[in-house]
This record gives structure tokens, C-alpha cells and sequence, in this order.
């Protein structure tokens, strides 16, 4: 058995190669940027206007004559003479010797002819050409994450595709005989099936899409032959049930015996103690508790980083956060404990129903309490480390 920290180091010390590859922009959301970004154009790319109003040639005169029009899309090549104005609005193309744009609130303007009842700085209210970015700069970097802001400024780029870390396929293995899929009576010992769409809905949420399911009963030799076809699919395999010492339990043994190398085998935790990971060449296995909440625990803490590493990004845990516990709490297992806690400003409240079994206080939890092994006693206002299940930040 060895410490959370321990195998949190194993976690950070497990090189991952990350796949690149090529999407469309409009795909490529919570991406990791795996390129430089080069701006390929000026943004903007010609002097545009930043108001509706008169384009004109700043001198002293007050009184101009509108000879001209541009508007938006225009493609035009305007000349003015000193006395002369264009009508213009926002977003259009400056006339080429214009040098200020009057807003068509600080004019009077009777046919026409206007007085500029507010004189403007020189200058005042052009978007200069390359102000934002300029052709040839490296305007976003490899390594970020793209957020809805930094997509749009990539199509603004004129760009259509864009190069990503691709986050890893992931099999999924439920094993138990007990096993229903929900929809029809529960059959006497039986129970439904929830930890396959459980840890889908989790990778989903957190960016990975490519999930495949698969099932065994009991048995080594359906357990063997299920690990070996979703190790065909995954990069990533995800077994539920069947790692712990019972008769039954063959998880082990069967990835043993499909060549997979154990790394580690149970964490001094709880919940979540019997937790298996291991490799095979570039694949990474993790046997996961069946008891629900220990095998969502067990994603979140230890599963989750590893994909997210094998997706490019470099804050791979999800964020910790300090807080303020609002009761007593005693820890008397000798185990690093992960408790389903509700988090607001500041204040951090353990929910009831902290059982491996029990998911119920999970859908109603926005953190998980770390409570270190060697800390028994908790008092009010005493500081905890969360974990912030809503994710990561950009
Ligand atoms: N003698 C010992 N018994 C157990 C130990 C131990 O150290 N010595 N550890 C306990 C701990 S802690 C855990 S956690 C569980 C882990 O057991 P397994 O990983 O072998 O899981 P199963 O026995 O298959 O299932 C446990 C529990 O979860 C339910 N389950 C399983 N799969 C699903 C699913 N897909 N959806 C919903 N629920 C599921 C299953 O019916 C069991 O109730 O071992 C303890 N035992
Ligand atoms: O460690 Mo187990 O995960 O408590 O139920």
C-alpha cells in the first residue's frame, strides 16, 4: 500500500506522448494549442473607423462639405480635399489621407454641410492598421487552452483549422454479474449499472469524447477476453469492479495475464483504497473500485490528470482550494480521506452519506475535502485543502 502522495508523484513523474492533430476551429474547444500562432494578416488590416460620424483631415477649420460616402465592406479610395468630409460609420474604410473621424454626435449638420460642435483630438476614433496584432507576430502560444475568446480571435486571424494536443481514447470496462442496465424491474440481487455513464458523463465533461463500453461477468476468462478488446480501442482503459481480494474479483489477475504492468495496487485512502494502475507499451490502465464513489474519487484525483497530461495541458490537477470547515470532524482511520463537501465563499460544509457506496451527497458536492492521514482532529474555522470539482480554469 503506499501514501496518496506517493502515488500523486507517480502521477506527475508518468511521461506521456500527446497526439497532435489538425481541427477545425469550431471543433477545437478546451483544446490545448499544440502550435505558435502566427497572425498570418494585420488586425486590423486596413484604418477602420471606430464610429459612425465624418472622416476628414484635422485642421481648424469648424466647417466641412460631406463630398463622400464609406460604409462597411467598401472598398473605397477616397481623396479629400482640406475643407472636405466623408460620411462614414463603424467599421468602414478611412478615406487614405483622412486623419480623424468626427462622431455624428459632436456635428450640426444642415444638407451637406456640418459644424463640428466638439473638436476631436488628430487621430481620434481610427482603429490604426496591425493596432490589435501585426502580420507575422506570435499571437497566441503553444501550450495554452482555447477558450470561446481565443477561437473567435483565430477566425477574426482568418484561420479555419488549427493544430491541438488530441485528448486519448478511452475504453471503459464495467465487470459484476450484478449488473442491470437501468430500464426494467431490478431482478432479486441484482443492481443497476451506474458507474459506465458515470465516468462517460466525466469524460465528457472534461473534454474527452472518444469513450467506448464494454462488460464482463465474473469469470477470469471473460474478464481476460473483455481487457484485451478494450485495450483494441483505448488508449486509456478504465475498469470498474472486480480489483479487490474477493473470490470473484479477477481484474487483476486478467490484465496480469493480458501483459499489462502493474505500476501500483492500493493507496492508503479512502475511499478508493483498492486502486490498480499500470501500463502496457504507450497504453495506461487504471482498475477502479466498483463502489461508486471511490470510483469517481479515484477519477477525479488520479485519472483525470493523467488525461488531461496526455491532452497537453501543463495544470493537469484539478485546482485545489483553501477553506474554512464549519464543523468538528475526526479522522480516525490513519487514511487520507476525500470527503464530498458543498463550497461557498470561503466556507466549506462535509456533506452526510460519506460511504463508498453512496453517490447521492456526490450530485450535491462542488469539492472533495483532503484530509491528510496523519491529521485526526478538526475543529470549526480550521483550514482544509479542496479539490474544485467544477474544473479547470484557462
Ligand atoms: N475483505 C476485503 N473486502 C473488501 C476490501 C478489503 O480490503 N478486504 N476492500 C473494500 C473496498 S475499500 C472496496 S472499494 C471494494 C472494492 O471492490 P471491487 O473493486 O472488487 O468492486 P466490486 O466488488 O466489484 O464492487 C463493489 C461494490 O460496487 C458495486 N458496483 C460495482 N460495479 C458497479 C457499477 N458498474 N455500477 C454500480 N455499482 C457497481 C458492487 O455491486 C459492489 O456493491 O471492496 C471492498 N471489499
Ligand atoms: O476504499 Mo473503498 O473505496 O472505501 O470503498
Amino acid at each position: 500500500m503506499i501514501s496518496v502522495k506517493r502515488a500523486l508523484n507517480i502521477i506527475d513523474e508518468t511521461k506521456v506522448t500527446p497526439q497532435i492533430k489538425e481541427l477545425q476551429i469550431s471543433k477545437a474547444l478546451g483544446h490545448v494549442l499544440a502550435e505558435n500562432i502566427i497572425a498570418p494578416i494585420n488586425m486590423p488590416n486596413f484604418r477602420q473607423s471606430a464610429m459612425d460620424g465624418y472622416a476628414l483631415i484635422w485642421n481648424e477649420n469648424k466647417t466641412f462639405t460631406v463630398t463622400n460616402e464609406s460604409k462597411a465592406g467598401d472598398a473605397n479610395t477616397i481623396h479629400l480635399e482640406h475643407s472636405e468630409a466623408a460620411r462614414i460609420f463603424t467599421g468602414a474604410k478611412v478615406p487614405e489621407n483622412a486623419d480623424t473621424v468626427v462622431m455624428q454626435e459632436h456635428v450640426s449638420r444642415i444638407d451637406d454641410k456640418f459644424l463640428i460642435t466638439n473638436m476631436p483630438k488628430k487621430g481620434a476614433n481610427i482603429r490604426p492598421i496591425g493596432e490589435q496584432v501585426k502580420k507575422g507576430d506570435c499571437v497566441l502560444n503553444k501550450g495554452m487552452v482555447l477558450n470561446e475568446g481565443g477561437i473567435g480571435f483565430l477566425a477574426g486571424l482568418g484561420f479555419k483549422e488549427v493544430h491541438v494536443f488530441s485528448p486519448p481514447k478511452v475504453s471503459i470496462l464495467v465487470t459484476g454479474n450484478e449488473l442491470q442496465k437501468p430500464g426494467k424491474p431490478l431482478k432479486e440481487g441484482a443492481i443497476y449499472e451506474s458507474n459506465s455513464v458515470m465516468l462517460q458523463m466525466a469524460l465528457h465533461r472534461f473534454g474527452t469524447h472518444k469513450v467506448k463500453t464494454f462488460k464482463a461477468k465474473d469469470t477470469l476468462k471473460a474478464t481476460k477476453k473483455a481487457i484485451k478488446k478494450a485495450l483494441e480501442y483505448g488508449d486509456v482503459l478504465l475498469i470498474s469492479g472486480g480489483i479487490s481480494v474477493g473470490d470473484y474479483d479477477f481484474v487483476k489477475e486478467a490484465l496480469n495475464q493480458n501483459f499489462v504492468d502493474e505500476t501500483f495496487y492500493k493507496i492508503n485512502q479512502k475511499p478508493g483504497k483498492p486502486l490498480w494502475f499500470g501500463k502496457k507499451d504507450q497504453q495506461f490502465v487504471f482498475a477502479l473500485p466498483g463502489n461508486p464513489a471511490s470510483a469517481l474519487t479515484c477519477f477525479y484525483v488520479y485519472v483525470l490528470p493523467l488525461l488531461k497530461k496526455y491532452s497537453g495541458f501543463s495544470d493537469y490537477h484539478l485546482p485545489r482550494l483553501e477553506a474554512q470547515i464549519n464543523s468538528d470532524f475526526k479522522n480516525t482511520t490513519g487514511k487520507t480521506l476525500f470527503l464530498k463537501a458543498f463550497y461557498n465563499a470561503g466556507q466549506v460544509s462535509i456533506l452526510p452519506n460519506q460511504q463508498s457506496s453512496m453517490l447521492n451527497t456526490f450530485a450535491t458536492s462542488n469539492v472533495l475535502v483532503t484530509i491528510p492521514e496523519n491529521v485526526e482532529t478538526l475543529k470549526p474555522q480550521d483550514r482544509v485543502t479542496c479539490i474544485n470539482l467544477n474544473g479547470y480554469g484557462n
